[in-house]
């Protein structure tokens, strides 16, 4: 006899197990099973809104199928309907995203408002692809979307470049649009602030620069780092912030590292930003990005097979900009030589980003530079055989970003580190991918780094 409330029970108490707890309150917390039809398993699930519907039809059902027999051998086919909505066929694709609604604009002048309402109309999250590296910070934007100002106010989304941020941002925006459409959302660049607020001193237009920010409903500020060590505009900043957040409207910043880490920032802004939840996107895995480009690639309509998708995705780990920048590149290539995609093309249309990644690899000089004026020794320190720690850990650094920024084999770095041994090399590497793992200053450092070497 299968027991319903029962198997709901079980069934949650696994994914409490599964998934971390911001995602847990986004998925599961206000859904509930409302009935079981034992001539056709139909098992009707009310979740909260069409995301959470989405979600559950491309994520969960399976789950649902598989716990249902693992729990005793039941059979069910999952139907989910949208609490107080019309009951929907079964396994019906997300809807696409609702067409944005044109935005009521508040009454200021043209010139603040125009170039900032943008949101891209593709940023939602029924475009946005779920993997390990952005899980939690996508659970953290869906509820901030649903409880926008109660749930995590502010919302700080952390982490390198290209990797989702503005996205999951602007969906946020996206979806107080959809259920919202007068709502006041207001999107910009934390350059764009400054640009502002310095323009309105000039202009002598403060009452209108304070009425577009301190006036919104949901303010979404991209790559606020850009306010390190600029001590006016943290002022200002921290005063629109207090009064959005004392009216309860949401917030929601980005940057590419934690508030902690923005030099000069002052204290009371970091305290701020800690009152919500801060959340870090960290670089998607292979499976993720395939997924990425097998999404973007049915958007564009293109047939592109597994192993070519599996080969585009293995050029490319860190950006999925630049991910999709490799699409886009062979795409190009397959409509000038009016052949097919497949893995021979794709390699073709690659060669140069292969080139590049291979010529930005060979430049162990360059590392060895960076990391010297970083932690403040020389480059022949790096090389020489010094065992104190503050030459040690640098050289050790320095040995670890050579093996992953690099195609060089571990003898060919360990010859351009003084004629070291390539067991020292494959030492260093382990270390230092561990230490990453346990030692906040160490990553900090290694990812720090790696942005310096990415320019
Ligand atoms: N999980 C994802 N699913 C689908 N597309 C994604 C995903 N993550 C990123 N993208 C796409 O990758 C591109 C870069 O993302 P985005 O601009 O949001 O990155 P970012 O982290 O804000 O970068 P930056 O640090 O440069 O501001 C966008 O086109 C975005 O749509």
């Amino acid at each position: 006899m299968f027991d319903l409330q029962k198997f709901w029970d079980y069934f949650n108490k696994q994914m409490r197990q599964e998934y971390n707890e911001v995602a847990y309150n986004a998925w599961f917390k206000n859904t509930k099973p409302v009935s079981y039809n034992k001539e056709t398993n139909e098992l009707v699930i009310a979740v909260k809104n069409p995301i959470a519907k989405g979600y559950w039809e491309a994520n969960l059902s399976t789950k649902l199928i598989q716990t249902a027999y693992a729990y005793g051998n039941f059979e069910v086919l999952p139907i989910f309907e949208v609490d107080g909505d019309e009951p929907t066929e079964r396994f019906k694709a997300p809807q696409p995203p609702k067409k944005v609604p044109e935005r009521s604009v508040s009454p200021v002048k043209d010139d603040f408002v125009a170039k900032n309402l943008q949101l891209n109309e593709k940023y939602t999250f029924d475009t946005f692809v779920q993997g390990e590296g952005n899980k939690l910070a996508e659970g953290a934007a869906l509820a901030v979307a649903d409880n926008p100002g109660s749930f995590y106010n502010p919302l700080f989304i952390f982490g390198g470049v290209g990797l989702g941020k503005t996205h999951l941002m602007q969906a946020i925006g996206h979806q107080m649009l959809g259920e919202r459409p007068n709502a006041k959302v207001v999107y910009i660049q934390s350059e764009t602030f400054v640009n502002d607020f310095i323009n309105s001193i000039k202009n002598k237009t403060q009452d209108e620069f304070r009425e577009k920010y301190r006036t919104a409903d949901l303010l979404l500020v991209d790559d606020i780092q850009f306010f390190a060590k600029k001590e006016g505009i943290q002022e200002e900043f921290f005063h629109t912030f207090e009064t959005l957040y004392n009216d309860q409207k949401q917030i929601v910043m980005t940057s590419d590292r934690l508030p902690t880490e923005i030099p000069d920032l002052s204290e009371r802004l970091v305290s701020r930003f800690a009152w919500g939840l801060q959340v870090e996107i960290t670089p998607p895995d292979l499976e993720t990005r395939i997924a990425i480009l097998r999404k973007k690639a049915e958007s564009e309509g293109l047939v592109i097979d597994d192993d070519t998708l599996d080969y585009i995705a293995s050029q490319v780990s860190t950006n999925i900009r630049e991910l999709e920048g490799a699409l886009v590149k062979v795409q190009a290539h397959a409509t000038i030589e009016k052949a097919d995609i497949n893995v021979n093309l794709a390699r073709d249309a690659l060669t140069d980003l292969k080139l590049v990644q291979k010529s930005r690899g060979l430049q162990i000089s360059k590392i060895q530079e960076v990391v010297a004026n970083y932690f403040q020794t020389t480059v022949n320190e790096l090389k020489g055989k010094k065992r104190v720690r503050q030459i040690v850990v640098p050289r050790q650094i320095a040995m670890y970003l050579a093996r992953d920024l690099t195609d060089a084999s571990l003898p060919k770095i360990g010859q351009e580190f003084g004629g070291k041994d390539h067991t020292t090399v494959m030492h260093a590497y382990e270390k230092i991918e561990k230490d990453i793992r346990t030692d906040a200053e160490i990553k900090s450092a290694v990812y720090e780094l790696k942005q310096l070497l990415d320019r």
